[in-house]
């Protein structure tokens, strides 16, 4: 159960995905990207359009209810993407490392890059750009809205 929260702002999200399309370029080529949706279609685009990448496909793999962990199905395959050769598979974090570890599965010759990791996945990321600690829940901007909050006087103590 996380007991911190990381809000990241889309204008954060983007220059972190513009941090992730730099070290993927020093990597060397990619000839197209695999999303992982929904979380990693917008980190996808943002690469995409960095390195002038045309060829995205998808592949969807559901593992959370927002913070309660399942079983991973598999909902859509990647299905252009052969054995991953020259892709590269891109997600917006990895957790445990349950669902890159079942896409890499699927496209074992990709590599694998994510904009944020915890400690128990960050080993299976080539690539990724922040660390955030295990406890720690990561808020995207498609899941949070500004909203009002109480000034720190009013606020009960604690
Ligand atoms: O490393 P893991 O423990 O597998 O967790 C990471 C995955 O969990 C989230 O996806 P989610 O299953 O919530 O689906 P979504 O991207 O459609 O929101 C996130 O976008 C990653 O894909
Ligand atoms: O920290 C997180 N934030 C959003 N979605 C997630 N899915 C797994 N971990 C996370
Ligand atoms: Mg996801």
């Amino acid at each position: 159960m996380a007991t911190h929260y990381y809000t990241v702002t889309w204008d954060q999200l983007h220059r972190d995905g513009r941090a992730l399309a730099w070290r993927l370029m020093e990597r060397g080529p990619v000839r197209g990207v695999v999303a992982i949706t929904r979380g990693g279609l917008i980190p996808a685009a943002i690469v995409a359009r960095e390195l002038e990448i045309r060829l995205i496909e998808s592949v969807s793999v559901v593992t959370y209810d927002e913070e309660a962990r399942g079983e991973p199905v598999v909902v859509k395959a990647p299905a252009a993407a052969g054995d991953g050769e020259g892709f590269v598979i891109i997600d917006d974090l990895v957790d445990t490392g349950t669902t890159a570890r079942i896409v890499r599965a699927l496209l074992p010759r990709a590599a694998f890059a994510c904009i944020y990791a915890k400690p128990a996945g960050r080993d299976i990321a080539d690539v990724f750009v922040t660390e955030v600690s295990q406890d720690t829940w990561i808020l995207f901007p498609w899941d949070t809205e500004p909203q009002f909050v109480a000034p720190l006087a009013k606020r009960p103590p604690g």
